[in-house]
């Protein structure tokens, strides 16, 4: 993090797999507020998601960015790519509960669904469930402190 996040601000980004669903988590989240930044792909042709998982990763890690979601079919290969990027905190969640605890206990700044696992229902719920948690800090701060160690 090189800067204070902007609080108001979320980027989104996706593979080929899961451009209706993002958009339509942009429209959702718009609508309570938030500040988009969709940054595509907006055509379907097939494309490599490492690539929109770190460019998602480098708003959120300099801070111009306050959180970042990420979707591919899995979710699981994009959330990989944006881990690598240091400082940033991303889960793949297909819960509600995990949405929330990764943002309570973990203080993830991003999280990554996979639109060929959850509908868009529940992709919207867990979505809810991301932004609406707080982190807990105490003990948790801890450990979340040694997750950056590992960076080095
Ligand atoms: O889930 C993914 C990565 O974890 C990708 O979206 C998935 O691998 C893309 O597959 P395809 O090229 O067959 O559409």
């Amino acid at each position: 993090m090189t800067g204070q996040p902007n609080p108001n601000r979320i980027v989104l980004s996706s593979d080929h797999t899961a451009i209706p669903l993002r958009q339509a988590i942009a429209a959702h989240i718009a609508a309570q507020g938030w500040v988009v930044i969709d940054i595509g792909p907006r055509t379907p042709e097939s494309t490599h998601y490492p690539e929109h998982g770190k460019a998602a990763a480098r708003l959120v890690a300099s801070g111009d960015c306050r959180f970042g979601i990420i979707l591919c079919g899995t979710g699981q290969g994009i959330m990989m790519a944006a881990n690598k990027v240091k400082g940033i905190r991303c889960g793949a969640c297909a819960d509600t509960f995990s949405a929330r605890m990764i943002r309570q206990h973990n203080d993830a700044n991003m999280l990554s669904i996979g639109a060929r696992v959850v509908g868009e229902g529940l992709a919207l719920d867990i979505v809810d469930a991301f932004l609406t948690a707080q982190f807990e800090g105490g003990r948790h701060a801890t450990r979340v402190a040694m997750i950056g160690a590992l960076e080095g």
